[in-house]
């Protein structure tokens, strides 16, 4: 039974709006060997990664033997272990300390008896390691970039999952593993009794001749989809999604170019060959039979109906009412931020800080569903850690007769909860900001704002700085925690939606986060340095992020008639 995609919609983690898969439909037939093509930035590692149940679809389904992988926001761990990702880059799945715990931590959901595991290993290790580099207690970051690919391959294929899903894998591999590749695909394909194999891939020459299915991606959607053969013979659709020509048409066009001809879907080396004999000695050579495609599904859609209706989905999609939040600009937004802290601050009384609170909850309103999901989870936390801090506030210790007496006094309380309420608004209204702000944007507004103050010869440059620093650290603190929980889903299998791990895998993830953290620290450090920021200034009113239309003015209108609103509620 099949791995497919049914109408899958992704979108992208920091904009919702913004579709990175679109309407995707694809149907994977066991025992076949699928190439993803596309050029960069196409969506071909968004939709393994969507095969592989770590991107979660926006909309439509994605089904692994009829039965849907996502329930209730998460993967169950059946599904998980029969599907092994080999990740584009080798640094985003290798973590452990050694190569022995590497493998350990792949092979750990399997619950193997030792010796079976053991024999895994050394099959892994026989099959990758063919120059001996796997030593167990090596660390995998003292290996090579190609050592490492092997590695992240020999410890996926380990697990001997039914669906592996490659991205990039020849990348950094010598042409002899390229070879070895090519080998344990072959292998694997007559082996395997179910399941197959999905390769994203910008190496046409390699794997085309070993493919039975091209899926041609752009802007997220497919553009077409059929035999490697058949796509050399029409190559249109390869040169439209700009993903360029492989070597056996280009040769049969330098062939034409002198007035022979040679059938542009002779993909080996050898078949090449064969070719140019015969054509050479003027023997007409017949076109390769039209490959039967690898599945009803396999059947290539005229490339042009598959863009227009590509193209139809996405100005719909960009065409639904967005969220007043993503209109607006940052220059009107930090503005409305800075009014709406003044008037919380200033309250001191409840009433008025569930006034002030009402802008925070309408600006929430207007945003998409997964949104709120991802906020939502947020705000229980924020708000368990709130009541544990008013409860604890609360709690009095006397000693008035001797004797050491627990009370509670409400009093205490309520002052507590007053104070952690109003935190609660500000933290809110800074979500909303930070959710609904592209990165970019934020940092143009912010020095919009700054620029005024340099203006007034306040030390703003300085300032700029550590904001700009810690705009660029909190993004790669979350990236890491997003790399490693994609870790524990993928390689640990286990059923956790995305962005969490298990308590179980922290201590054995705590040191290679931070050693990546501070390593990360450092690239930056240097590449901030190399750049000169920190010398440059920073602070510049002029952008092109930044759009002030009749929206902001009206926002900025509503902000100062709410603020008179709650300086008249201050007492
Ligand atoms: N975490 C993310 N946040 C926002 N956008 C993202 C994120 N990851 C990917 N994208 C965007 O999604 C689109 C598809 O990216 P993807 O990595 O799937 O492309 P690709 O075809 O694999 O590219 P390449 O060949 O360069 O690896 C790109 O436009 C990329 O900018």
């Amino acid at each position: 039974m099949p791995l497919s995609l049914e109408r899958v919609a992704v979108a992208a983690p920091n904009d919702p709006q913004r579709l990175l898969l679109d309407g995707v439909d694809l149907t994977l037939a066991n025992g076949t060997v699928t190439l993803l093509i596309g050029r960069t930035g196409s969506g071909k590692s968004t939709l393994l990664q969507t095969l592989a149940g770590l991107k979660t679809p926006t909309s439509g389904a994605v089904r692994l033997d009829g039965e849907p992988l996502w329930r209730k926001g998460r993967v169950a761990s059946a599904h998980l272990l029969r599907l092994g990702l080999v990740f584009q880059f080798p640094e985003q799945q290798l973590f452990a300390r050694s190569i022995r715990h590497e493998f350990a931590y792949s092979l750990r959901p399997y619950k193997l008896k030792p010796e079976n595991c053991k024999r895994r290993i050394a099959d892994a290790r026989a099959e990758w390691d063919y120059s001996g580099t796997f030593e167990p207690d090596r660390s995998p970051f003292a290996l090579s970039g190609g050592q490492r690919r092997r590695l992240a391959l020999a410890s996926t294929t380990a697990t001997k999952p039914d669906w592996l899903l490659m991205d990039e894998p020849t990348a950094g591999l010598e042409a002899a593993a390229v070879q070895e590749l090519l080998a344990f695909i072959e292998r694997r394909r007559r082996a395997a009794s179910r399941g197959g194999i999905v390769i994203a891939t910008h190496d046409l020459d390699t794997f085309l001749p070993i493919a039975d299915r091209v899926i041609v991606l752009q802007d997220g959607g497919i553009v077409a989809d059929a035999t490697p053969e058949a796509l050399c013979r029409e190559p249109g659709s390869l040169q439209d999604a700009g993903v360029g020509l492989p070597s056996c048409v280009a040769l049969a066009q330098a062939f034409a170019a002198h007035g022979l001809r040679l059938p542009a879907d002779r993909l080996t080396p050898e078949a090449a060959a064969d070719a140019i004999v015969a054509a050479l000695a003027g023997t007409a050579v017949p076109e390769a039979e039209a490959a039967a495609p690898a599945s009803p599904a396999a059947q290539a859609p005229p490339a042009g109906r598959a863009g227009e209706k590509l193209a139809q989905t996405r100005i719909s999609a960009e065409s639904a009412p967005s969220s007043i939040g993503y209109r607006l600009d940052p220059r009107s937004k930090w503005l409305l931020y800075v009014l709406l802290v003044i008037g919380t601050m200033m309250q001191q009384h409840w009433t008025g800080l569930t006034v002030a609170l009402i802008p925070v909850l309408l600006g929430f309103a207007g945003l998409p569903r997964p949104v709120w999901a991802g906020l939502l989870k947020f705000a229980r936390l924020l708000l368990l850690f709130f009541a544990i801090s008013v409860t604890l506030a609360g709690v009095t210790l006397t000693t008035g007769d001797g004797f050491p007496r627990i009370g509670f006094s409400q009093a205490q309380a309520m002052t507590t909860g007053f104070n952690v309420f109003r935190l609660f608004v500000v933290t809110l209204a800074s979500l909303w900001f930070a959710v609904t702000t592209p990165y970019g944007r934020m940092v143009e507004g912010l020095n919009w704002a700054l620029a005024y103050g340099k203006k007034a010869k306040l030390p703003v440059d300085s300032f700029a700085l550590a904001v700009s620093l810690i705009f660029r650290f909190i993004p790669m603190i979350l990236n890491e925690w997003q790399r490693f929980s994609d870790i524990v889903r993928a390689r640990g299998k286990a059923p956790l939606q995305p962005g969490t791990v298990r308590p179980r895998d922290i201590p054995a993830l705590i040191v290679p986060l931070l050693l990546s953290l501070f390593h990360r620290a450092e690239n930056m450090t240097i590449a901030m340095e190399m750049k000169k920021i920190g010398r440059r200034p920073l602070v510049s009113s002029r952008s092109r992020l930044l759009v002030w239309t009749r929206a902001d003015r009206l926002a900025v209108i509503f902000g100062l008639v709410w603020l008179a609103v709650l300086i008249a509620l201050r007492k």
